[in-house]
């Protein structure tokens, strides 16, 4: 792959959102100075910032600069403010849905992985744990979050619904990943309760068939909850529907140590969009206690989008880096004195210097001699 040129749009959002953009894109800027290639961020509203700026959680000028960027960096969205105001008329998570919906973004793959060197850290066995690694398939723009709504003073309704097509697109990736993978695919659904679940019960059964190399199986949701935790290792793919998909990727990040440290992707018929799987995390807001290992995964997965696959492969080395020598931020290690730019500085550095020469920049800089 030559030099490329790209611009990436940048939606910082609320909360922690900005700090761990700052520290991806941090991680972008030193893969374009080591390999030669342009990449140019513009930073946009969206969530309580656009709403307090302009009262609407989407402006139209961050939904047209999606549209044009090659892809698109998300922090996160949300603040109490809102969450906290039942009577609320306008919210944060209307602008991301929303524009989950316009760019088509129909599948998030969220990949999770239990590292080795955390797994002292670990509320779960780590017998059980080490060497689980899962790619979740979670339908992103229908389901309950999209159905119809409804409100009266005594009752409230949100319809579920799917269709045909909306589960063939995303079980067709799900299967294609499979098949590049250790070939098995599990179907998370309720489809002992919900017409949904049935349909697309039958649905991947059909799709199955173009892909006999790939294993099939089906689990009810809440027997894959436990599953998880119980026996991660058995998950290969992971495929399910919008609600599940969102509930069981934070379940799955106790495996991997922290929702701080689980990225995505969500790919549709347009542009891409990359972001960590939590949220705003209003409580360290500027605290500097936020991990942005999820957000620079992030990042490395919209380098492997460009088809940058060296370039992903140095951020998630450094990142394996960071790990190993212990630069963490204080979820993982409650005496680590590391703080959410000395993990990006110091990851960024990995990436520009490589992991010999980089940490001893690192702490030269920073003024810490407790890292090599
Ligand atoms: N994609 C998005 O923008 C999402 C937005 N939200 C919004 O975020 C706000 C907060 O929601 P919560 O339910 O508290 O979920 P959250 O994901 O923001 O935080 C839940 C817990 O996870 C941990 N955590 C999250 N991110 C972390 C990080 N980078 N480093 C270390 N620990 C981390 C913290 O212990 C935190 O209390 C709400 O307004 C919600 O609507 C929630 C999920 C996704
Ligand atoms: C607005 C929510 C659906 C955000 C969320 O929890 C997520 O995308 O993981
Ligand atoms: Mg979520």
């Amino acid at each position: 792959m030559g030099i490329l040129n790209k611009r990436i749009a940048v939606l910082p959002g609320d909360g922690i959102g900005p700090e761990v953009c700052h520290e991806a894109i941090r991680v972008l800027e030193a893969v374009a100075e080591r390999f030669g290639h342009k990449f140019e961020f513009e930073k946009y509203l969206m969530g309580a910032c656009a709403i307090d700026a302009t009262g609407n959680p989407l402006p139209d000028e961050t939904l047209d600069a999606c549209l044009e960027a090659d892809a698109i960096l998300l922090g996160a969205i949300g603040d109490p403010k809102y969450d906290n105001d039942p009577s609320a008329k306008v919210r944060p998570e209307q602008g991301l849905l929303r524009l989950r919906k316009s760019l088509g973004l129909f599948a998030n793959i969220r990949p999770v992985t239990a590292y080795e060197v955390l797994l002292e850290h670990s509320p779960l066995k780590n017998d059980r744990i080490a060497g689980a690694d899962m790619l979740i398939f979670r339908e992103l723009t229908g389901g309950v979050y999209f159905g119809e709504k409804g409100r009266t003073a005594d009752s409230a309704y949100d319809n579920c619904t799917y269709s045909r097509e909306e589960i063939e697109r995303i079980a067709q990736l799900a299967f294609q990943a499979a098949a590049t993978r250790r070939k098995k695919l599990t179907l998370v659904d309720k489809a002992n309760v919900l017409e949904t679940s049935r349909l697309w019960r039958e649905v991947v059964q059909g799709i199955a068939k173009g892909y006999p190399e790939v294993a099939v199986d089906y689990l009810f949701v809440d027997n894959a909850a436990m599953q998880l935790i119980l026996n991660p290792k058995q998950f290969d793919v992971i495929l399910t529907e919008n609600m599940f998909g969102d509930i069981l990727s934070d379940e799955a990040s106790v495996i991997a140590g922290s929702l701080g440290l689980l990225p995505s992707a969500s790919v549709g018929k347009l542009v891409s969009l990359f972001e960590p799987i939590h949220g705003s995390y209003p409580q360290a807001k500027g605290k500097g206690i936020a991990n942005p290992i999820a957000a620079i995964l992030s990042a490395a997965m919209m380098l492997e989008h460009f088809g940058l696959q060296e370039e992903a492969d140095l951020v998630k080395e450094a990142v394996q880096y960071a790990l190993e020598k212990k630069v963490l931020t204080p979820e993982l290690n409650s005496h680590s004195p590391y703080t959410t730019e000395q993990v990006g500085t110091f990851i960024s550095y990995c990436v520009l210097d490589g992991a010999e020469t980089g940490p001893y920049k690192y702490n030269m800089e920073v003024g810490l001699s407790t890292i090599i």
